[in-house]
């Protein structure tokens, strides 16, 4: 179990992480959940001591990881990283293998480890063992990422936008193979996230940070269905409108309006590519043209009624 207690992080005189108070519970994977600058990444890098808090205590099994020494608490703790920070000069099996041979366990023992890791994240340790990373594409490094930080078989597993780099459906692929995987390992996951459909698919609870404080922390069902804040509402829900939308274009939401300084769509642009930009770049329409003429506007308020008005049709 890991607790944190009023942890505070401040850069100056602003405040990153304020007076959070977490339990992420033993086997169990909790997603850290919330809009871009939030302190997601922040409050994982206070757990494995990469940033060191301003305030407040992290509790690992009861005890604070300041006073247990760096090898105790990188043994306690794997860590696996959006852009995977794999060596490239080593191959396969040496990038799985630098944490046990430096751990100093024997050569044997860690080449089984190796080859039981690369099965474990479904590649063949017979052809990948001696590729470079460089020979791999996007997922299997992820996957090279995934087996290492498991290699000293941690009862922790901090992960970074694991998953953040692959193409949608090397994404799903690799999320629900890793669920697979962590039915039999049970380890306790802390994943920092942005992607809503990721936390709901992959996490038994939901941390929803915003502007670095705490606003629900529950099932993913608690926030979807129980959301304890207006923020926590919009937040859930606008993925649920992104849903909603799929196959409407802009061409048939398209309102009169001034578009002057607006990011222009094609009118055969989605609307979800609308949405997407809007939430983005905190901006309230979009101007929609066809060919070279201007057809008008597309408001968020216009894509919510029309995702809500398909939701109920
Ligand atoms: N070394 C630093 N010095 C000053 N400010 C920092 C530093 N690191 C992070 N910040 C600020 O702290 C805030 C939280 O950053 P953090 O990386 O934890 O956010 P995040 O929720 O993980 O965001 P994202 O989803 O975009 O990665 C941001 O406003 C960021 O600009």
């Amino acid at each position: 179990m890991i607790e944190l207690k009023n942890l505070q992080k401040k850069y100056g005189d602003h405040v990153v992480v304020q007076d959070l108070n977490l339990t992420f519970q033993t086997g169990k994977i909790t997603a850290l959940l919330g809009p871009s600058g939030c302190g997601k990444t922040t409050t994982l890098c206070m757990i494995n001591r990469l940033i060191d808090p301003s305030g407040g205590q992290i509790l690992l099994q009861g005890k604070d990881v300041r006073s247990l020494r760096p090898e105790v608490l990188r043994r306690s703790m794997g860590y696996v990283i959006q852009r995977i920070g794999l060596f490239p000069h080593l191959t396969i099996g040496q990038n799985v293998a630098t944490v046990p041979e430096l751990l100093k366990q024997d050569r044997t023992s860690t080449q089984q480890r190796v080859d039981e890791l690369l099965h474990l994240v479904g590649l063949e340790p017979s052809l990948f063992k001696h590729k470079k990373p460089a020979e791999l594409s996007g997922g299997q490094q992820q996957r090279v990422g995934v087996a290492r930080a498991l290699a000293a078989d941690p009862p922790v597993l901090l992960m970074d936008e694991p998953f953040g780099a692959l193409d949608p459906i090397a994404r799903e692929k690799l999320q629900l193979e890793f669920l697979q995987i962590q039915k039999t390992l049970a380890k306790t996951i802390v994943m920092v996230t942005h992607d809503i459909a990721e936390a709901i698919l992959m996490a038994d609870h939901i941390a929803l940070l915003n502007e670095g404080r705490l606003e629900q922390y529950g099932t993913p069902d608690d926030l979807i269905h129980r959301p304890a804040s207006a923020f926590v509402r919009r937040f859930m829900g606008e993925d649920a409108v992104l849903t909603q939308l799929a196959g409407l274009v802009l061409g048939g939401l398209v309102q009169p309006g001034t578009s002057a300084g607006m990011p222009v769509l094609s009118a055969t642009d989605h609307a979800r590519t609308a949405l997407s930009i809007m939430l983005r770049d905190g901006i309230e329409a979009v101007a929609v043209q066809e060919g070279n003429h201007i057809l008008g506007v597309v408001r968020y308020q216009d894509l919510l009624h029309a995702g809500k008005a398909r939701s109920y049709a």
